[in-house]
């Protein structure tokens, strides 16, 4: 199972990570309606699926709803008046952004791990329409929910899947070695090199959404 690959390659703490998808199932509530929601959203749809890279604001024209958007990448919809169905986020893109698009309609997918503790308690209290998950494989939790994948936008592709998309579209996925201000909301110019870590995860990305295309048609847009 690649979760404990990717423990080791991180040296990220599962215990860490069980801890932080305690306190977020503390936090909500199961919304079954909420769920069924989603479900309507995505079943059996074709699904535009974006994420935070360089090519974004050149993909944004081609988007179509359902529309699951990763993280930070929600603001460049915002920017152009148009608000995702879905944001999956481990809060720590541009926060403002992610507000306003849940004040406006956009459920909210927060995602628990054992970096991102300080931002669940005090953000997740200022969010409507949540839904937890968490990325420890073989843990059972009543409020959260185990899709499986790494990243926001590769997570947010197995949360697509998981609730039963026929086919997705990626956009804003360009992997490689470069970031935007959308990932990282402190970057001087609009596009940077990303740190090692960042490189490391989105390598990750890229093979996570490679797996899943073995059990999902996906399509990327140019
Ligand atoms: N070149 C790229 N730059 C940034 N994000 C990309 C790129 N290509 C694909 N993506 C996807 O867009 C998502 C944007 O979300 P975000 O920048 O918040 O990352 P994240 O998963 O929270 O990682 P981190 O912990 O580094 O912030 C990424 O998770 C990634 O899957
Ligand atoms: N423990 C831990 N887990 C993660 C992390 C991280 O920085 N630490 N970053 C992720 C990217 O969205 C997803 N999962
Ligand atoms: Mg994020």
């Amino acid at each position: 199972m690649y979760y404990y690959e990717i423990l080791k390659d991180f040296n990220f703490s599962m215990e860490k990570d069980i801890e932080s998808a305690k306190i977020l199932n503390s936090m909500i509530k199961r919304d079954e309606e909420l769920l069924k929601e989603v479900e309507s959203i995505i079943k059996d749809r074709v699904v535009y699926v974006y994420g935070a890279g360089p090519s974004l604001l050149r993909h944004i024209e081609y988007y179509k709803h359902p529309l699951v958007v990763a993280d930070g990448a929600c603001k460049a919809f915002l920017e152009n008046d148009i608000i995702p169905d879905i944001i999956v986020s481990d809060l720590d893109g541009d926060l403002n952004a992610l507000k306003e698009c849940n004040k406006k309609g956009s459920i909210v997918v927060v995602h628990a791990h054992g970096d991102n503790i300080e931002r669940i308690k005090s953000e997740v209290p200022k969010l409507k329409d949540v839904i937890g998950t968490h990325q420890v494989p073989d843990l059972k939790l009543e409020n959260l929910i185990y899709v499986g994948g790494f990243t926001d936008g590769d997570r947010a592709c197995y949360f697509s899947k998981y609730f039963g998309a026929k086919k997705l579209i990626l956009g804003g996925m360009d992997f490689g070695e470069f970031i935007t201000k959308y990932s990282r909301p402190n970057l001087k110019r609009d596009v940077e090199r990303g740190d090692e870590i960042k490189i490391k995860k989105l390598r990750w990305a890229k093979r996570l959404i490679e797996l899943l295309s073995r059990e999902i048609e996906i399509e990327f847009l140019r």
